[in-house]
């Protein structure tokens, strides 16, 4: 996708409603233009002394027609623009959801939350101000200069009068090629510090919490302070440089006025010119001013928003790297994992955290997965959800490589329930019946109590219905948790994977919710990631982490019996327990 790609797809498929604009526009330019020409004619007129009562109306009858008709034109001109700019904007910020939704986590990884909101939100202001305000200020301005320019020749001024008033305008080319790259690289400076200072609200605000238990205002406020004090910083250079650039404009506007006055006034009193087309290029050249300084703009506003489209483009270009392959299979049932050689190293890193490893997961059967942190638990379960490809080796499910089964079918057929329990701000309800918004309230409310979270949400006033604040904050840790745990439990799938998704629940009720899955989950397959061993002893197979490789496999007793990790962690658990 070339840099301008997005902006020309857009005008050519709205290229009629462009043109009419287009022409209304210079259609009211041309009648404006016509304004200083009446003006010098009655002036013409009064001085010949040859103006009647009946000539007053009508000059003041075809000014009144000349300026109704421009304001029509205009304003219907200006507006279709504009709607099409507000249009753009909004179908831009969809088809870049859109992406967002397509790419995968190691994208996500590498960009902040605040510079992929400045996509959403500045960016794409900024180019859809540029085609509007571009469209609007670039037709009216270079038409009404034409048509300023060939009316001040029909009125009959000469020509040597006239190059020698807009001779200081001709600079105003040089101005722009000087100022024009720099203005672009401060305001690139701009954009840059306004997308770190989102990012660091984003994290200020999120972190707000830590932030006063730790009693660490002063902290949160001089760092937030810092990125304020960047922007005000390169905010002031480039409004230096854009004033200094702005006030030229007039400035030689002005220049050009002050010949017009001695020439014209001198060629007036030898009468080589009327007092009417005196008045008349006066008029002109302080109509001209409008449209030079409008081009100023609009170059000011392209420099702003080249960056911000090179941006946006290079955006909704990205190839997700995780995605399907051209003769993808759809899943409907998961049976049986088959995992070979499996080795992964996370992008732009070189360390494997998953090394060589072989597991076979029978259809109906409970996995139990153990180990250290950081030994690569989750990274085993992202692979099998396929958040990344593998490295190297395969992942075959039902016999088909996991790289041949289309994306969606296998998350469908998956229910993971991760540690963080991330909860929408809206109602229990919704959270809980994510899967399936439809579904009748009595399989919301068995999720709720499959998960042991149905008492609790009871007691809340508004039970099922209940609004979570951000990020479902009014609820415990525990709470959470359990009603992530519902979320995942009410997909039904052939495959549920809960991922250390206990951790902030006490020890008997997870024992109880772990007797009620094996009670309920007969028959299907389920894998069991946890730090205690009491939630995976019933295991039909428990395998043991450590640094990216299965080092111990087996059932609970065989594993007590083998000595090693597991015995250990089993030891040091029971003892922990006994001191309780
Ligand atoms: N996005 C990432 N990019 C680079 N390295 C990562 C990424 N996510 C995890 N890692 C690294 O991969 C290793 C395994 O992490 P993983 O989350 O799989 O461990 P875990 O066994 O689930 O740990 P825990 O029990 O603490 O949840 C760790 O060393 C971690 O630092």
């Amino acid at each position: 996708m070339n840099d301008y790609q997005l902006l020309k797809d857009y005008v050519r498929a709205h290229i009629p409603y462009y043109v009419l604009a287009i022409a209304l526009i210079i259609t009211s330019n041309v009648d404006q233009s016509a304004l200083p020409r009446v003006l010098g004619q009655f002036m013409d007129e009064l001085q010949q002394g040859t103006i009647t009562h009946s000539s007053i109306l009508h000059y003041s009858l075809l000014l009144l027609f000349i300026t109704i008709s421009y304001a029509a034109l205009f304003g219907i001109g200006q507006y279709t623009v504009m709607r099409l700019g507000r249009k753009f904007e909004y179908t831009t910020r969809q088809q870049i959801f859109y992406k967002f939704t397509t790419l995968s986590e190691s994208y996500y990884s590498k960009q902040g939350t605040g510079k992929l909101l400045s996509y959403v939100m500045n960016d794409v202001t900024s180019v859809r101000e540029s085609i509007s305000n571009g469209v609007n200020q670039t037709t009216n301005a270079v038409f009404l200069l034409i048509s300023c320019i060939v009316m001040m020749l029909i009125s009959g001024i000469p020509i040597s009068l006239l190059v020698i008033s807009v001779c200081p305008l001709v600079i105003i080319p040089f101005l722009v090629v000087y100022f024009g790259p720099q203005i672009k690289k401060r305001s690139m400076k701009v954009q840059e510090a306004l997308a770190t200072m989102t990012e660091s609200a984003e994290e200020q605000l999120g972190g707000i919490r830590v932030t006063k238990t730790f009693a660490m205002e002063n902290i949160a406020q001089t760092r937030f302070g810092q990125t304020v004090d960047d922007i005000r910083d390169s905010q002031l250079k480039l409004v230096r440089m854009s004033s200094l650039f702005q006030a030229l404009l007039p400035f030689l506007g002005s220049i050009s006025l002050v010949i017009s006055l001695l020439v014209g006034g001198y060629m007036t009193l030898t009468h080589r010119i009327t007092l009417g087309n005196f008045v008349a290029l006066t008029l002109y050249l302080r109509i001209i001013m409008g449209p030079l300084q409008q081009i100023g703009n609009v170059i000011n506003m392209m420099q702003r928003s080249r960056a911000s489209l090179e941006r946006v483009n290079r955006l909704l270009a990205e190839v997700p790297d995780v995605g399907d392959s051209d003769d993808a299979l759809p899943l409907n049932h998961i049976k049986e994992i088959r995992i070979e050689h499996l080795n992964f190293a996370y992008p732009n890193t070189d360390n494997n955290v998953l090394r060589d490893i072989h597991l076979h997961i029978q259809a109906g059967r409970t996995i139990g997965i153990v180990g250290k942190t950081g030994s690569g638990k989750t990274t085993l379960v992202k692979l099998l959800l396929r958040v990344y490809n593998p490295a190297s080796g395969s992942i075959r499910i039902n016999g088909t490589d996991i790289l041949n089964i289309s994306l969606d079918s296998l998350r469908q057929s998956i229910a993971y329930v991760p540690q963080g329990g991330f909860l929408f701000s809206t109602t229990i309800r919704d959270n809980i019946a994510f899967s399936n918004r439809e579904a009748p309230m009595s399989e919301v409310e068995a999720a709720a109590r499959q998960a042991m979270i149905y008492d609790s949400i009871a007691s809340f006033p508004n039970q099922f219905e209940t609004k979570l604040g951000e990020r479902g904050l009014t609820l415990s840790g525990g709470q959470r948790q359990r009603t992530s745990l519902a979320r995942g439990l009410m997909k039904k799938a052939s495959l549920l994977i809960l991922d250390d998704s206990m951790s902030a629940v006490d020890a008997v009720t997870e024992t109880n919710i772990i007797t009620r899955l094996r009670q309920e989950r007969k028959g299907k397959t389920t894998i069991i990631i946890s730090h205690r061993i009491s939630a995976v002893r019933h295991a039909d197979e428990i395998i043991v982490l450590d640094q990216g490789q299965i080092v111990q496999r087996g059932t609970h007793e065989q594993l007590l019996a083998a000595g090693g990790i597991y015995a250990s962690l089993h030891q040091i658990q029971e003892e922990g327990l006994q001191h309780v």
